[in-house]
């Protein structure tokens, strides 16, 4: 479903150059749920928004359902098959459009028809009632704004969907109820992940495979059962674990 070849990632000139991701390379199966983890900086974030186009300044190759993708931003196309749910749904909706605007709005960008039946489903899809419909932000709680981020995500139909940290500006309380949430959609419509995260648990727990990244390096591409057998190759991984199992017991 995704293919990452050899891809480097930078931001601005000699000599304030920053390499943000070097060389990374990995693939995700469809249906596949796959986690990046690594420390603040490592460069995790700035793979998914090189995927999503959202940064021009990348070489290497990515490929989407086997369609490699030209650096300049996408198209439509490229937009009913890719998504991107933020980290911060605050952020993410704009505050003077209703839970209905955004959904539509989406809807129609997309060609979609039948948008009422569509913006039903969808809010029943990510478990908000007919109520919250015609809500703006300012009245919903950050589970539901993330709900509705989410609900937006799905409205093009998308096959692939990348997560960046969805849950981390969400109180802890609600954290689980997202990350369920997002299992359950991925079995229900055949979505496949790629998912960002800097707790381990939480990718222990959302995904089948992931990359550690450290210094914008990939350091080792490991599935989940090693990780909560703590089989890591590297050591730098090891180093990851032991300190989010001592976060874990603090
Ligand atoms: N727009 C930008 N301009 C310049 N440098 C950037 C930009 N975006 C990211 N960087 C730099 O690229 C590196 C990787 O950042 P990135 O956000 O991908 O890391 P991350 O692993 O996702 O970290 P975090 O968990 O803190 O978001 C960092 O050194 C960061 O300062």
């Amino acid at each position: 479903m995704l293919t990452v070849e050899h891809l480097n990632v930078w931001f601005g000139f000699d000599p304030d150059r920053v390499d943000a991701v070097k060389d990374a390379s990995f693939t995700v199966a469809q249906g596949e749920s796959f986690g990046l983890v690594g420390e603040s900086g490592s460069g995790k974030s700035t793979i998914l928004r090189a995927i999503a186009g959202l940064i021009d300044t990348w070489s290497g190759t990515i490929a989407v359902a086997g369609q490699p993708l030209a650096a300049r931003r996408r198209d439509r196309a490229f937009y009913k098959t890719v998504q991107m749910v933020f980290q911060d749904p605050y952020a993410s909706l704009h505050p003077r459009h209703s839970v209905d605007a955004v959904l539509s709005e989406t809807l129609r960008l997309q060609g979609m028809g039948d948008i009422d039946r569509r913006i039903t489903s969808l809010l029943s899809d990510v478990g908000l009632g007919r109520g919250f419909r015609f809500r703006y932000p300012h009245q919903l709680s950050g589970g539901q704004r993330q709900r509705v981020a989410i609900a937006r995500a799905l409205a093009a139909e998308p096959r692939l969907l990348l997560l960046d940290e969805p849950t981390s500006a969400l109180d802890v309380s609600v954290q689980a109820e997202i990350l369920n949430l997002l299992s359950d959609l991925r079995a229900e419509h055949g979505l496949t992940y790629v998912m960002v995260s800097h707790d381990l648990a939480v990718v222990g727990h959302m995904c089948d495979r992931l990359a550690v990244m450290q210094g914008g390096r990939i350091v080792e591409v490991m599935d989940v059962q090693a990780l909560r057998q703590g089989n890591a190759r590297q050591d730098y991984t090891r180093q990851l674990i032991a300190a989010s199992e001592g976060y874990a017991r603090a």
